[in-house]
């Protein structure tokens, strides 16, 4: 399925237009709207203030109940727009946002309000298109569940099974245990408390992908599939399967996961693969990790340059942000997962 999303954080709306949805699929609005609401901002002390209602409205591709198979067009509108905050930064980039490299890519044209076309508010869409996804997946027995990793070095207990993820999404702080996400919460607010921001990790399985599906070149690797709609996600700056960056630190027998026999079926005992070798699934969950840097806008003061004169100046950035973007991250990540799952098993395509 091909999505493109448009619109700016200050603009009059945002959306996706989604090509390829196969036809006759009975769409559960409420369920696309659940997701909205798990990443909605205003929420609470650990978001941005800013308070959307994030209510999605289909423009096309779906009669009497059903997908028919034509784009389908989803808006939300934007309410809560506060764009005078961004006028004394129009010419300052923020260090870390898409600022600098958008003004030059749109030759000073851009919409500098919120961040624009760059805003994380554009995350809305593309969890609108992946509650899509997950529907069209659920009818292949494949299902997308995540977690927060970690914030600011604090972790959450250990993945052991992609199934300890169900019930995880209708919690109001995603994590397995929440005595740790209750540390993490705390973190947060100094960061907020200090002017300042962290960063963090989700954790996200995909079940039921059969084996054998993808290959191991360019543009059929699972890895690489995956990958590109996860890179997608403003503030993403790693993703890694299975041990991931630990792999660096084991040896062949410890990396290795052994084969087994279960109910007639090939498993491995150990997943640290992530469910793909050869950038072809072997039937365990995919599993990865994405790292999500600290919120570039901070209260802290910061050195920038006028782009005008080409002096360096200090920055005070005013307005609403989120002093971390993990929390609100997880049903996006989920939603990239969504996406790229139905993208290796040819749904849409
Ligand atoms: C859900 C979500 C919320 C975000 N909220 C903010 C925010 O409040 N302030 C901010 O400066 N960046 C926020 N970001 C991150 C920026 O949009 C992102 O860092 C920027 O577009 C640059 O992209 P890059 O970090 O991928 O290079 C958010 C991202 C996401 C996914
Ligand atoms: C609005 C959302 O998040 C926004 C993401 C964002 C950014 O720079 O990415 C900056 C802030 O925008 P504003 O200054 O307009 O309040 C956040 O509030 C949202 O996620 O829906």
């Amino acid at each position: 399925m091909k999505h493109t999303i448009f619109g700016e954080s200050h603009g009059e709306a945002i959306g996706v237009v989604l090509e390829g949805v196969p036809a006759g699929l009975a769409l559960d609005l409420e369920a696309v709207q659940r997701e909205l609401d798990r990443r909605r901002p205003g929420r609470s002390a650990l978001s941005t203030a800013r308070k959307e209602a994030d209510q999605v409205r289909v423009l096309s591709g779906m009669f009497e109940g059903k997908t028919t198979g034509a784009p389908l067009a989803m808006v939300i509108g934007n309410a809560d727009q506060h764009s005078s905050d961004y006028d004394s930064i129009r010419y300052t980039p923020r260090p870390g946002h898409g600022d600098y490299a958008g003004f030059l890519k749109s030759r000073g044209c851009q919409d500098y309000r919120g961040g624009g076309h760059f805003s994380g508010r554009l995350t809305a869409p593309l969890v609108a298109a992946g509650a899509v996804a997950k529907q069209l997946l659920a009818r292949q027995g494949v299902w997308v569940g995540a977690h927060i990793s970690s914030i600011y070095g604090i972790c959450d207990a250990a993945l052991e099974e992609a199934g300890q993820l169900r019930g995880v999404a209708e919690k109001d702080f995603p994590v397995l245990d929440d005595a740790a996400g209750r540390q993490m919460q705390q973190a947060i607010l100094e960061a907020k408390q200090a002017q300042d921001s962290v960063g963090g990790a989700v954790e996200c399985a995909v079940t039921g992908l059969s084996a054998g599906l993808g290959g191991p070149d360019f543009g059929c690797n699972v890895e690489g599939i995956f990958s590109q709609y996860l890179f997608a996600v403003p503030a993403v700056k790693s993703v890694a399967f299975g041990a991931g960056v630990a792999f660096s630190l084991m040896r062949g027998s410890q990396a290795n996961d052994p084969f087994a026999v279960e109910d007639g079926k090939v498993i491995t005992k150990t997943n640290h693969a992530g469910g793909i070798n050869g950038g072809i699934t072997n039937g365990m969950p995919v599993v990865f990790e994405a790292t999500l840097r600290p919120t570039p806008s901070i209260a802290l003061p910061q050195e920038s340059v006028d782009l005008r004169t080409g002096e360096e100046v200090e920055l005070k950035i005013k307005g609403r942000h989120d002093p971390c973007i993990v929390p609100r991250a997880v049903p996006v990540i989920e939603a990239a997962a969504a996406l790229a799952a139905c993208a290796v098993l040819g749904i849409g395509s």
